[in-house]
This record gives C-alpha cells, sequence and structure tokens, in this order.
C-alpha cells in the first residue's frame, strides 16, 4: 500500500475535539502535524497520544535560534518519537547543521529533519519588505540550497516553487507543501496556493492541509476525496 501523502495539521484549540477526528482516522489515511497551537496548549503528552495510535507525527515547531539551543530543542522533539521536525532555514547552516547532529545522536535518529524556506503566508510584496529584490521563488532556491548542504531531508516550501526545485533536487529531497487549497476553497491567509492534484503533479512529496479538511462539515469526506484526486 502507497505511503499517505497528506499531512492533516490538526491545528485545533480543543483536544477532545481532536481526538475524536483522529479517531475517525487511520495511519493509512494520513499523517498528522502538530503545530504551535497544540503544542503550547497540550504538550508533549498529547504529541505522544498521537505517536502511540500508530500515526507519522509531524511536530512543527519551527526552530530558529542559536545552534546550540535549535539542537537541544530538535533532540527533545525526535525524541518523543515524532516521524518529522522542522527549523527555519535562514537560521543558517551551521544551525541546520547542529540540528541534524544532535537528531542523528538522539535516541529517534530516524526523525525527518526539514527546514522551511520561505512561508506560504507571504506573497512578493511581504517578502519585498524584508529583504530587497527577490522573488519568493529565487528565495525559496537560494535557502533549498542552504538546506542540502546542510545535509537535511527535505524543506517546507509552496507548491508552486515545486516544478522549479525538481529540475536540480531529485525525489529523496522531501518538498513538504503547506498553502494547498481543493479548488474553490478559501484561501485564507495562504498566499502562494496550489490544489492537490497539480501540487503532485509538480513533483509534491508531502501536501500539508489545515482548514479545508479541519473546518469542514465532515473532515473524513474531504481527507478520502483529497486522497482519491492525487491517487
Ligand atoms: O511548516 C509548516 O507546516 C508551514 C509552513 C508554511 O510556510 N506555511 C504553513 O502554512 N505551514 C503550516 O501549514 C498549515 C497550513 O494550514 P492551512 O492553511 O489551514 O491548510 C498550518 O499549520 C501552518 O502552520
Amino acid at each position: 500500500m502507497q505511503e499517505p501523502r497528506v499531512i492533516v495539521a490538526l491545528d485545533y484549540d480543543n483536544k477532545e475535539t481532536a481526538l475524536s477526528f483522529v479517531a475517525q482516522l487511520d495511519p493509512s489515511l494520513c499523517k498528522l502535524k502538530v503545530g504551535k497551537e497544540m503544542f503550547t496548549l497540550f504538550g508533549p503528552e498529547f504529541v505522544k497520544t498521537l505517536v502511540s495510535k500508530g500515526f507519522d507525527v509531524f511536530l512543527d515547531l519551527k526552530f530558529h535560534d542559536i545552534p546550540n539551543t535549535v539542537a537541544k530543542a530538535c533532540k527533545a522533539a525526535a525524541e518523543l518519537g515524532v516521524w518529522m521536525v522542522n527549523v527555519h532555514a535562514s537560521g543558517g547552516v551551521p544551525m541546520m547543521k547542529a540540528a541534524k547532529e544532535a537528531i542523528a545522536n538522539s535516541s529517534h535518529p530516524q526523525t525527518k529533519l526539514i527546514a522551511v524556506t520561505v512561508l506560504t503566508s507571504m506573497d512578493q510584496a511581504q517578502l519585498s519588505d524584508v529583504i530587497d529584490n527577490v522573488t519568493p521563488q529565487q528565495q525559496v532556491l537560494r535557502l533549498c540550497k542552504l538546506t542540502q548542504q546542510a545535509g537535511l531531508d527535505g524543506i517546507v516550501c509552496s507548491a508552486q516553487e515545486a516544478q522549479l526545485l525538481r529540475q536540480t533536487f531529485t525525489n529523496e529531497f522531501l518538498l513538504v507543501t503547506p498553502g494547498i487549497r481543493p479548488k474553490g476553497a478559501d484561501a485564507g491567509d495562504q498566499k502562494r496556493v496550489m490544489t492537490p492534484d497539480e501540487a503532485i503533479d509538480s513533483g509534491v512529496s508531502y501536501l500539508v492541509m489545515g482548514r479545508p479538511i479541519t473546518k469542514a462539515d465532515n473532515p473524513v469526506a474531504v481527507l478520502t476525496s483529497v486522497n482519491h484526486s492525487i491517487a
């Protein structure tokens, strides 16, 4: 059976609601992402609960700090037994290398480590406020090269950059893309968006999807239909 390509972002503020959604799933349907909101509210125990149910869990805390601090945080995250963790690529190569080494020396060295490039909520105008004379594509490419140089497993980017990146980076290098919206779905604060099937056709490894699934009247039906659309 093919590994699930959808990572559902469990951005709930209520543990029971999240767990009753998870109770309708099984690990062959999707992976799960725990982000800053749920981790801050419910902590490592919530993450361990999902891991104990057999799900691949992406702990999305986007660490961005000095190398020593990020390394220790990544080791602690890996030791929760999660499938994947992330840092910000703009933290630089020494930071990313320190994070990778800390995971390799942890009790769960198989945890994948990826780096966030340019947030999918940023468009050209927002990026220009932060850095001069660079397009989102150019900045993603630049941070992607640094990430590979540091030896990480892949990056977080938007699916809009995937086709360009796949000209240089082989399928083993993971492209994990939030900002996924089925046709007609509300983009919300996401700017660089794409539909699930277009994203997969562009060479994306995993789709991160939150609100289009979690805010739906029937989240499992939406997830199932996305799975069909990319099968
Ligand atoms: O690292 C992430 O997961 C992430 C990076 C990024 O550039 N953009 C982005 O939206 N995310 C996360 O992906 C999820 C997207 O959720 P929805 O916009 O609700 O589908 C959220 O949990 C974000 O925190």
